[in-house]
């Protein structure tokens, strides 16, 4: 069913040609190949806690989304011009802790991956950003395997009341920077959505700096199902995009 096909990266060509363009995510992050731009600004993430608006189970992984219609939860500075809201998080993960990352650092896989999507407000929707070159900024951010990480339980222990694909429920008052690490260093390069439709208006900004996760959390993203209820199940697991070619790309670091 529409799950399996979802999960196969290799047939999205079939629908969607863009997945081999000159500008796929996510890529392989080589640290030495990178280059210092000491032009980069520090990133400023200033989000209004009270914007966070429902947490859904959307069938490929699950988003806690925002209240995007006033510039209260912004992204800016960093390598982007102008102001992007933020619309949505949400996660990627392996089925085992050694792989669930979509970007990879020096050919390493973390077990999971953070994504905070925003669109620029040059733009009047999130719909209308989607497919602009400039259109999207998102901030993706490594989970490592250590200790559990109080900060995220919130969003973990909602989890199993959207267990099966199409279930949200209300998920308020929480700030997405509460589970930033503490360095806000960045690698930043042109990109795509890494699902599809793999538009390429995605501004990646990948920060350096990892946060703790811990393998009894890992095993509540791993509750989760792609399948609807009264489907046969399939646990929502590997829901990554393995590296696209660099063709090219220069990525830039903010630090040395
Ligand atoms: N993994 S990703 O590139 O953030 N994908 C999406 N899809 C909609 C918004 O972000
Ligand atoms: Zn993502």
């Amino acid at each position: 069913s529409s799950h399996r096909w979802f999960f196969r990266p290799d047939k999205w060509i079939e629908s969607y040609p863009v997945a081999d363009g000159p500008r796929q995510s996510p890529i392989n992050i080589v640290p030495k190949e990178t280059q210092y731009d000491s032009s980069l600004k520090a990133l400023k993430l200033r989000y209004n806690p009270s914007d966070a608006n429902g947490l859904l189970n959307n069938g490929h992984s699950f988003q806690v989304d925002f209240v995007d219609d006033t510039d209260s939860s912004t992204l800016t500075g960093g390598p982007i011009t102008g102001t992007y809201r933020l619309r949505q998080f949400h996660f990627h993960w392996g089925a085992s802790d050694d792989r669930g990352s979509e970007h990879t650092v020096n050919g390493i896989n973390f077990p999971c991956e953070l994504h905070l999507v925003h669109w620029n407000t040059k733009y009047p929707s999130f719909g209308e950003a989607v497919d602009k070159p400039d259109g999207l900024a998102v901030v993706g951010v490594f989970l490592k395997i250590g200790a559990a990480n109080p900060r995220l339980q919130k969003v973990l222990d909602a989890l199993d009341v959207v267990t099966t694909k199409g279930k949200q429920t209300s998920f308020s008052n929480f700030d997405p920077k509460t589970i930033l690490p503490g360095s806000l260093d960045y690698w930043t390069y042109e990109g795509s959505l890494t699902t599809p439709p793999l538009l390429e208006s995605v501004t990646w900004i990948v920060l350096k700096e990892p946060i703790s996760v811990s393998p009894a959390q890992m095993a509540l993203f791993r509750k989760l199902l792609f399948t609807k209820e009264g489907e046969a199940e399939c646990c929502m697991v590997n829901n990554y995009r393995p590296p696209q070619p660099i063709k090219g790309r220069q990525v830039r670091a903010s630090f040395k």
